[in-house]
């Protein structure tokens, strides 16, 4: 069985894998008893190491670790304060995700995808599913005040021209959720493209 740490480091160099965090884009976190484990600033995500992760309070504080926290840590502490059920936070910079975030700033519609069922809560790929984009802004209290004021947002949500953030209730979770809405999302951009 991994450790918190392990499976966390895990998930993010799978996604840098993916080519979802490009040009050290991204930021990765779990909630833990003290806090939440959270990747340093500006790290190569596809070369992360242990000492890449930094424990801090629910304030966002480092409490364990050197260097400088993720310059979005106040967003993931500002999520796991808000809702008590998110375990996992994970942050990614697709093409898709960018595109598609700056072409429907009111959100992306899903519907009659069969992998609508991998987002927890949903049993039918006939229903309509809405990931919420919300604007982007380089000051975190901002943001978080718009994640906020769209709550709730249970497996995701795009910040517009920017990326996408997928939530879970653990790792695998979260994991599953990130692979579910980039393929959808780059099931929509083809479509749109064909569209065009
Ligand atoms: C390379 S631009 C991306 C950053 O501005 C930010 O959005 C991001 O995702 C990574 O920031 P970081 O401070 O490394 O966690
Ligand atoms: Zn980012």
């Amino acid at each position: 069985m991994m450790n918190m740490q392990s499976e966390l480091l895990d998930a993010i160099t799978w996604a840098a894998s993916r080519g979802w965090a490009p040009a050290t884009g991204g930021n990765f976190s779990a909630r833990t008893a003290q806090g939440y484990l959270i990747t340093a600033s500006g790290k190569d995500k596809t070369r992360l190491q242990e000492e890449d992760l930094l424990l801090c309070d629910p304030y966002g504080l480092v409490i364990d670790g050197m260097g400088l926290p993720s310059a979005e840590s106040e967003l993931h502490a500002a999520l796991y304060r808000l809702d008590a059920r998110i375990g996992c936070v994970l942050h990614t910079h697709s093409v898709a995700s960018t595109v598609l975030s700056r072409r429907h700033p009111n959100g992306i519609e899903f519907t009659g995808f069969e992998m609508q069922k991998a987002l927890q809560g949903n049993k039918t790929h006939a229903a309509t599913v809405l990931l919420p984009v919300v604007p982007n802004a380089q000051d975190m209290t901002e943001l978080a005040a718009s994640v906020t004021a769209g709550w709730p947002m249970p497996w995701g949500f795009l910040v517009a021209g920017h990326g996408l953030y997928a939530l879970g209730d653990d790792i695998a979770s979260c994991r599953r959720h990130l692979e579910a809405i980039e393929f959808l999302l780059a099931c929509v951009l083809e479509e749109e493209r064909w569209q065009a």
